[in-house]
């Protein structure tokens, strides 16, 4: 900003669009219609909030951020243009758009309206204040000219010129000044939380996907995340697994993962005994009992069954390239009876039917936090592990990634915490809570996904369908004969897992999603087998062209002359505000459409602008590479890995 503010000439026509440098440097002349005249006085205070405004803030508001940055154009106009008598505070109403007559538009004017109607101004209609929010707007460098059309909605035009540099700037200082600024420092991501003995199913491998993406998107902020595997290691199957182990195995210490074999296996004819056999039962109830009171015996035969499982999971998260640290269940139990005794003191919790409650505001069922027979609850787990990250780990942000049918069980925990004043009761503030839900995994029939003999589908095994597939198709396009072994197979690990992960990622995870091979690794349409192709020949044109892009970063000016290569700047910008959204929102499908777009886009620009050899060689190579690393910021964020030829 260079202190000096440019007043906006109005054109006779309100729809028609204005050149914002069409006037003056140091004078104000005001445009010729009624309107501002009367609003003379106003402009020139409005200039002075603006640039107040905009100092004092200005280390808050990130700079890729379009949409932030109007906002504040827009916050300053908003003061300027309500009279302060009125008293009415709004916010900016800044989005994206894509009217011929803008990029952005600004939306207030109606709501202004409806709130000023019947008072005293000078406004005659959402028209007029569009007129005066437009006229209102401070000087900037960022937007090239503005028009009012129909009901009062505020047309911008970039700046192309803005957005070049914008981008260049990027180029230079890295994508990392382009991260989301969130006023949190730390936050907890619950995720995956498979249970020890049995199948990590479907289920937890959404869980899996969701919650890594969400744990990088908040890592990209500079948040520094607790990604936290909360295992179901502490049920009562513990009791019938170890009395099973000992009754089958009595030499089940020096055996070790022998006595146990398989443990699926192993967890079912445990559960057949504990159903069929009451005596059998009356042990295993007994075991759990000394499991819990920590007999060594049992821990010992409870930490063997926990390490067979966790070595089954690592596999998964290998694989998928995800880290995790484990705090099982049992990691709260010492805890459980203290948070009690704080939720007590609060006079929270009563006695009902022989069990310990809490009851709930607009709740049928209270939330049972000590069953009748004295035992504690998932529930009681979940009050006390939240206790834990909020008082302990003081994280300013705790997210549940679990399928929606847990959605009232969350409800409540979350309730109970803000009875408690573990939480603020406005549910905006931080710390803050959010169960992330997501719908079932369906196979072709429409049914819950599982084998044909309907048992739970190994999730190792569905992987290594995925990368087997894939090892296919590169060798159906002549791979196998031209890379060596490990290449094709990291490629195809790269491409396989890559294509699960994004199927799953780009709907909007509360519907169910249908599980379909053919369909994630087709090379066509919006996957991530296309998605990775894409990235390739792009890395491809760059390489091609010999030109060293660290060099031509510093030395090298971007221009946007072609309509397809502001199309494509426009869009690349946008990532700042788009992961944004999808970070704050916890809406992942979200970053999976802007990279389906770009690609796109980048598409379109590389149809109709020759790159290498032409004029604009340098300019359009500068793209290429900005391209090529909001493609492999956007792939990171998705936990997807590109590879650079494929
Ligand atoms: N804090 C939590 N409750 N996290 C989710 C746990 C998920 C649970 N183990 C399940 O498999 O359904």
């Amino acid at each position: 900003m260079n202190g000096a503010f440019h007043l906006i000439a109005a054109t006779s026509s309100p729809l028609h669009s204005f050149n914002r440098f069409s006037c003056f440097h140091s004078s104000l002349t005001f445009p010729k219609s009624d309107f501002f005249r009367a609003n003379s006085r106003r402009l020139i205070s409005a200039l002075k909030i603006a640039s107040v405004s905009t100092m004092a803030t200005q280390d808050e508001v990130n700079p890729g951020n379009v949409k932030q940055q109007l906002s504040k154009l827009f916050e300053a106009s908003l003061k300027a243009t309500v009279p302060n008598e009125l008293e009415i505070d709004v916010e900016p109403l800044v989005a994206a758009c894509t009217a011929k007559f803008g990029d952005y538009q600004c939306n207030n004017a109606m709501g202004l309206w409806s709130k000023i109607k019947g008072k005293k101004t000078e406004f005659k209609g959402p028209p007029s204040i569009g007129q005066a929010l437009m006229g209102n707007l401070p000087e900037c460098d960022i937007v090239e000219s503005c028009s009012v059309a129909g009901p009062g909605f505020v047309n911008i035009v970039l700046s192309k010129n803005w957005i070049a540099q914008s981008i260049q700037k990027m180029l230079t200082e890295g994508i990392g000044t382009w991260a989301p600024r969130l006023q949190i420092r730390r936050a907890v991501v619950d995720f995956s939380s498979p249970n020890i003995a049995k199948e990590m199913h479907v289920g937890h491998l959404r869980s899996t996907i969701i919650g890594d993406t969400l744990a990088r998107m908040l890592e990209f902020s500079n948040v520094e995340v607790l990604r936290r595997n909360h295992v179901g290691d502490w049920g009562t199957q513990f009791g019938m697994l170890i009395e099973h182990l000992f009754e089958t195995s009595p030499n089940w210490e020096d055996e070790k993962e022998k006595a146990v074999g398989d443990l699926q296996a192993f967890y079912k004819e445990s559960k057949q005994r504990f159903d069929a056999d009451p005596a059998f039962k009356e042990r295993a109830q007994q075991a759990v009992v000394r499991l819990q009171s920590g007999e060594s015996k049992y821990r010992t035969a409870w930490a063997q069954i926990c390490e067979i499982s966790r070595r089954e999971f690592d596999q998964v998260y290998k694989r998928l390239g995800v880290q995790l640290e484990e705090k099982g269940e049992s990691f709260y139990n010492p805890y459980i009876p203290g948070v009690l005794k704080l939720l007590a003191e609060k006079e929270l919790i009563e006695d009902s039917e022989g069990a310990r409650v809490v009851f709930i505001e607009g709740k049928d069922i209270p939330l049972i936090v000590v069953k009748s027979d004295g035992g504690f609850n998932y529930a009681s787990t979940d009050l006390t592990a939240l206790w834990y990250r909020l008082k302990e780990e003081k994280a300013e942000w705790v997210i549940y990634v679990t399928d929606v049918g847990q959605q009232q069980h969350f409800e409540m925990v979350f309730s109970v915490a803000r009875m408690a004043s573990w939480l603020p009761s406005d549910v905006n503030l931080y710390p803050k809570v959010n169960h992330v839900g997501f719908g079932l995994v369906l196979g072709e029939d429409g049914k819950r996904f599982r084998t044909r003999s309907s048992e739970v589908i190994k999730l190792v095994d569905l992987l290594d369908e995925a990368k087997n597939r894939s090892i296919v198709a590169l060798t159906e396009r002549g791979k196998a004969a031209e890379w060596t072994k490990e290449k094709v197979e990291e490629t195809a690990e790269k491409i396989g897992y890559g294509a699960v992960k994004y199927a799953d990622l780009k709907n909007n995870r509360l519907t169910n999603y249908t599980f379909n091979f053919d369909q994630m690794l087709n090379d066509k349409g919006n996957t991530a087998v296309y998605l990775l192709y894409a990235y390739a020949r792009i890395c491809s044109i760059i390489r091609k062209s010999g030109k060293d892009m660290e060099d031509l970063k510093k030395t090298g000016a971007l221009l946007l002359d072609h309509a397809d290569e502001r199309a494509l700047g426009l869009h690349l910008l946008q990532f700042a505000e788009t992961v944004e959204e999808a970070c704050t929102n916890l809406l992942p499908n979200v970053l999976c459409e802007y990279l389906y777009n770009l690609s796109e886009n980048f598409t379109k620009f590389y149809s109709n602008c020759q790159v290498v050899g032409s004029a604009e060689e340098t300019s359009r190579l500068l793209l290429c590479e900005a391209t090529a690393t909001v493609m492999g910021k956007c792939f990171f964020l998705l936990g997807i890995n590109p590879v650079d030829k494929i």
